[in-house]
């Protein structure tokens, strides 16, 4: 089974290949445009984004199935200030599957600063004197003290996204 991830953050690869372990997949990462802004700020442009990453990384490769998995910060009802959510999209060419993933409440000064333009990876780089931590634990991994990760929390969205493929039994050739 070739899994093809719409990214090469290592922290995506990462959520792809420990979520699909059971399968044994061969999983490849491909530089692909998200279509949507580097920082989708509406669960609606996140989810495009994840769409957008999974049909063109099979497009790419011609693998069994694309993957995509796109971050953004949106406001969640009764919810205060702006929140980080994370999306997947799964394709084999023919159907589309989405799943989401843990939402985090982000602090008001992260907050403000979204709404003033910034992206939150430099953000929580600058907060938490880190270089690049959007590729390792991430802002989910920080703001939990490691109860939880960006892989992880990641491959839950993933998780959610491929189930429909593994349950209507479309893996049984690749088993
Ligand atoms: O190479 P790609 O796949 O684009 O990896 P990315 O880290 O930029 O991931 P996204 O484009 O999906 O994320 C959109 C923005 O949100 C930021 N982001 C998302 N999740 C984050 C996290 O857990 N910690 C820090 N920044 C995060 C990220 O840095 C981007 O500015
Ligand atoms: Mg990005």
């Amino acid at each position: 089974m070739h899994v093809a991830v719409g990214s090469t953050n290592p922290v995506k690869v990462r959520a792809v290949e420990q979520t699909l372990e059971r399968f044994q997949p061969r999983v490849t990462a491909h530089a692909v445009d998200s279509g949507v802004a580097e920082q989708p700020r509406s669960v609606e442009e996140t989810v495009t984004g994840a769409e957008t990453r999974a049909r063109r990384a099979l497009e790419a490769t011609g693998g069994d199935y694309g993957v995509g998995l796109e971050g953004g910060v949106a406001r969640i009802d009764g919810v205060s200030g702006l929140s980080l959510i994370m999306w997947a999209a799964v394709t084999d060419g023919t159907r589309l599957e989405h799943g989401g993933g843990p939402t985090l409440a982000l602090p008001d000064d992260v907050t403000r600063r979204l709404e003033a333009g910034e992206e939150l990876g430099p953000i929580m780089d600058d907060r938490h004197d880190t270089d690049g931590i959007a590729q390792s634990e991430g802002a989910a991994g920080v703001l939990t003290a490691g109860l939880t990760n960006r892989s992880q929390a990641l491959g839950e969205a993933l998780a959610c996204a491929f189930g429909p493929f593994v349950v209507e039994g479309i893996l049984t050739d690749h088993r």
